[in-house]
């Protein structure tokens, strides 16, 4: 199951707020934001709210063959999050060993490789 995170759409959105927030204390928002037939443009925009999947829980269309109910959205631990991209090697270690890279060619070409 796909989980998005709209606090900061909850204003925004054309619909009302309220809906959303009911939707949310469902836990599972898929068949009231297909009822209402929302357009192309809504459901693009809603991409953009995508934090994680959930595992282990049916789409709500199954959810009548017993699937688990929608308080399991709320344990936050079952949220497989995006990784935030400034993180490990490529974000922190990379930049860093090309700066190192960068210090030794100048000591290189200032200090050692002077041709008197
Ligand atoms: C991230 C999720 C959502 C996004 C981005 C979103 C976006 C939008 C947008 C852009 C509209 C304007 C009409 C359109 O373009 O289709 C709209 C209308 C509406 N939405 Fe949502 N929506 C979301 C979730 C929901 C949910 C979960 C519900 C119901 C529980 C809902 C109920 C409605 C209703 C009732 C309208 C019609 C408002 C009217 O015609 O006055 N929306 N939504």
């Amino acid at each position: 199951m796909r989980v998005y995170d709209v606090t900061t759409f909850l204003e925004d959105h054309p619909g009302g707020e309220d809906v959303l927030l009911h939707a949310a204390a469902n836990g599972d928002a898929t068949e009231s934001f297909e009822e209402v037939g929302h357009s192309s443009t809504a459901t693009s925009m809603m991409e953009g709210y995508f934090i994680g999947t959930l595992e282990g829980h049916a789409a709500s269309s199954d959810s009548s063959s017993g699937a688990p109910s929608g308080g399991a959205l709320r344990n936050k631990a079952l949220l497989e999050k995006k990784q935030p991209p400034s993180s490990g090697f490529s974000g922190f270690l990379l930049p860093l060993l090309v700066l190192a890279l960068a210090f030794a060619a100048w000591y290189y070409l200032t200090y050692i490789n002077v041709k008197a």
